[in-house]
Order: structure tokens, then C-alpha cells, then sequence
């Protein structure tokens, strides 16, 4: 199975392709990105090249850094016409050549899915490698959860973002043709857009096998990282489902997993509520706990130590879903019976109402 399976580099033929048209964004997308001098440049797989000049000007000389990844800084660029996207300055040491990273960029541009971060230009030019995606607005999952600055998720925002990730591994897994293994799956890696609905991003990148920050043969990032791969060197779409089980937790927990997070997960799974003990504090009387203790057991499950009994993530994405729909028939039911609580004040004030006009009538007879 994983022989079938492609993380994309650019050893992989670009005659590759995506199934189901329910899966691909319009054709037409981002139309309002519309490179300045693109006619100098050949363009690969639909997806606009643009000049460094180009760039340069919609960065306003790359002045806006968002953030720093492994790769190098990422850039707000904003368009004349009002466009805003993010613009990801590849190291220029990297030893890919020009032809390879047209190749991984023909690879990236076929892959397009609401719950993923779309690439939507490119740049190839004076030695440099660019990449351009859609602006995240709300920045990264890790820092809405870690940071104190920010303003706390709700339960509910949290199962919509779990439901949201899912959905966009189950394309890269179950809906791209040949099948991609993101390989870097981390809260950091999930974007929310300005309606806070979440997407994966940086998959399909080739990337130095690096591990805790020392080049160890192994690709990932310490914390996330299945320990069966570490074992084995062989990285499945069940070591991707290991590293949305440690998210899921995050979700739960606002721990983070390079502080001690499995540490207490393990303690937490010796009772059948023990999640309750390491909930996120901001969640306590926020949530439901039964839901709460639900998304810990599909987080469980994803961890499983042997991969082929981790769920796949359709199956991951079913149970998440489920959860998500009985919370909202819970506070349907809920809000139900908030009214027909008023309702019946309303009907006793109106017996009394009632009771007293008769009074009052007998009175005046
Ligand atoms: N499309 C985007 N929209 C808005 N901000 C972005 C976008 N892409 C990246 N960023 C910001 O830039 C930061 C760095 O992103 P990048 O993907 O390069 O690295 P990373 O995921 O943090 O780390 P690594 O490269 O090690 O995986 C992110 O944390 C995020 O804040």
C-alpha cells in the first residue's frame, strides 16, 4: 500500500492528476491575482508564474514578514486590485534546481481543496524560488491555541477546526491520485482563514529529512512523529493519522506536545474520564464533557502504538462528524427547552393575569 503512496517531490511525474471534480476548486480561482508580466513567463499546470519584479512590488519589497518556517521567511503581498496572499521565500541555498521545482510546483497546483491551503502562484526567477499561496488571516492553529495574546477558542470552534483538518487530510489520502502523505502534520502547520475555518498547509514539499533540528535521516518535527516510523524509517498514512491524533489532543488540551503532552495522555487513558483532569482550564464549564471525552477517544484511537488498527481518516472524519452533529442537536434540544420554559412562565403570568382580572371584576360587580 505505502508503494502506491506519493509524498510529492520531484522525482514524481508530473502526469499526475487528482480525481473528482467535487474536490477541485473553480478553474477560475483567484482571478483577481493576476500576474502583471505573466505573458514572459511559461506557466505549469494552470498555475500563474510571476516575475520577481512582480513580487517585489506586491510585498512593497518584502516588508511584511507573517512568519519564519524551515523553508524561510513567508511575506504578505497585496495586490492593486486589493488581493491580499502570502508569498513563502524558499532558501535560496536550497540545491533544487529550476526544472524540479517547476516539477513540484506542477505537482502542488493540481492539488486544490477548501481544507487545504492552496498554492496560487509561483516564482521562478533571478535565482530565487517562490512560492504564493492564499492569506491565512488568522495565522496558525499553534498560535491561537498557545498564545496569550489571543482570544480563546470555543468548544465549538474546536470541533468545527478537528472536522476541517480531517477533511483535508481525507483529500490528500483518499482524493488525490497518486494518494499524498503530508508528512508534517502539526498545529503550526493549520491555517484559519478570517471565518476561522481551517486549512492544512505545506504539504507536498520536498523537504531536508530533518528531526529536532539535526539532519537525522528522518522527515517531521519532534513531538508529532509516529514512533513506529522511527522504528521502521517507513512513513505511512497512518503516521499522518499518529500526528492528527497529537492535534486532536492540542484541540483537547492546549498542552503542546514537545511539553510532556503524551506524558499525560498515557496518565489520562488509565481511567474512563481521566481526560476530564487535563482539559483545557479555558474549556471547563465551556464544554460538554461527553463530546470532550468522545474527541479524546478518536484521538486515542489515531494514536494506536500498532498503525494498521489506527482509523483511516475517513473513518476519523465520520466519528468526528458524528460528535459535531449530536452537540448541535444537544443545543438545539437545549435551546428547545430554554424556550418552552418561557413559554410556560409566560402562559402561568397570563393565568395569573388572568386569575386577577376576574378579582378585579368580581370586585367591581
Ligand atoms: N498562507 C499563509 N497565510 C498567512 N500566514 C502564513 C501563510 N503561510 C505561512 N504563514 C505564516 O508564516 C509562518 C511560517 O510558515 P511556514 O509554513 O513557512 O513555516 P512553519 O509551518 O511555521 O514551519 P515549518 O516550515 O518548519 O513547517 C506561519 O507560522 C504563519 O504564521
Amino acid at each position: 500500500m505505502n508503494g502506491e503512496v506519493t509524498s510529492i517531490d520531484s522525482s514524481v511525474s508530473p502526469s499526475n492528476s487528482v480525481k473528482g471534480s467535487n474536490y477541485l476548486s473553480k478553474s477560475s480561482q483567484h482571478s483577481w491575482w493576476s500576474p502583471q508580466s505573466k505573458d514572459r513567463f511559461a506557466s505549469v499546470s494552470g498555475i500563474p508564474r510571476y516575475s520577481y519584479k512582480d513580487i517585489q512590488k506586491a510585498t512593497q519589497n518584502f516588508t511584511t514578514i507573517l512568519g519564519q518556517g524551515s523553508f524561510g521567511p513567508v511575506y504578505k503581498a497585496t495586490m492593486a486590485i486589493g488581493g491580499v496572499v502570502a508569498v513563502k521565500v524558499l532558501a535560496s541555498n536550497s540545491k533544487q534546481g529550476e526544472k524540479e521545482f517547476q516539477t513540484e510546483v506542477s505537482l502542488l497546483g493540481r492539488l486544490h481543496h477548501r481544507n487545504l491551503v492552496n498554492l496560487v502562484g509561483y516564482c521562478v526567477d533571478k535565482g530565487q524560488h517562490l512560492l504564493i499561496y492564499e492569506f491565512m488571516s488568522n495565522g496558525s492553529l499553534a498560535r491561537l491555541i498557545y498564545s496569550q495574546e489571543e482570544r480563546i477558542l470555543s468548544w465549538e470552534e474546536r470541533l468545527q477546526i478537528a472536522l476541517d483538518i480531517s477533511h483535508g487530510i481525507e483529500y490528500l489520502h483518499d482524493g488525490a491520485v497518486p494518494p499524498v502523505i503530508h508528512r508534517d502534520l502539526k498545529s503550526a502547520n493549520i491555517l484559519l482563514d478570517r471565518s476561522m475555518r481551517a486549512k492544512v498547509a505545506d504539504f507536498g514539499l520536498s523537504k531536508e529529512e530533518e528531526f529536532d533540528g539535526r539532519n537525522s535521516g528522518l522527515k517531521g518535527t519532534y513531538g508529532y512523529i509516529d514512533p513506529t516510523y522511527i522504528s521502521t524509517n517507513k512513513f505511512t498514512m497512518k503516521s499522518d493519522i499518529y500526528s492528527f491524533g497529537i492535534i486532536l489532543f492540542e484541540l483537547i488540551t492546549a498542552i503542546h506536545p514537545q511539553q510532556n503532552l503524551m506524558e499525560y495522555v498515557n496518565l489520562a487513558s488509565m481511567s474512563p474520564d481521566g481526560v476530564d483532569e487535563i482539559l483545557d482550564k479555558r474549556l471547563i464549564g465551556e464544554c460538554n464533557i461527553v463530546e470532550a471525552r468522545s474527541l479524546a477517544a478518536v484521538a486515542h484511537k489515531c494514536l494506536h502504538k500498532t498503525p494498521r488498527k489506527r482509523p483511516s481518516i475517513g473513518e476519523v472524519s465520520q466519528a468526528i462528524l458524528k460528535i459535531k452533529r449530536r452537540h448541535k442537536e444537544d443545543n438545539t434540544s437545549f435551546a428547545g427547552e430554554d424556550i418552552s420554559g418561557v413559554v410556560n412562565q409566560i402562559e402561568l403570568q397570563q393565568m395569573e393575569l388572568s386569575k386577577m382580572s376576574s378579582v378585579k371584576e368580581k370586585i367591581t360587580e
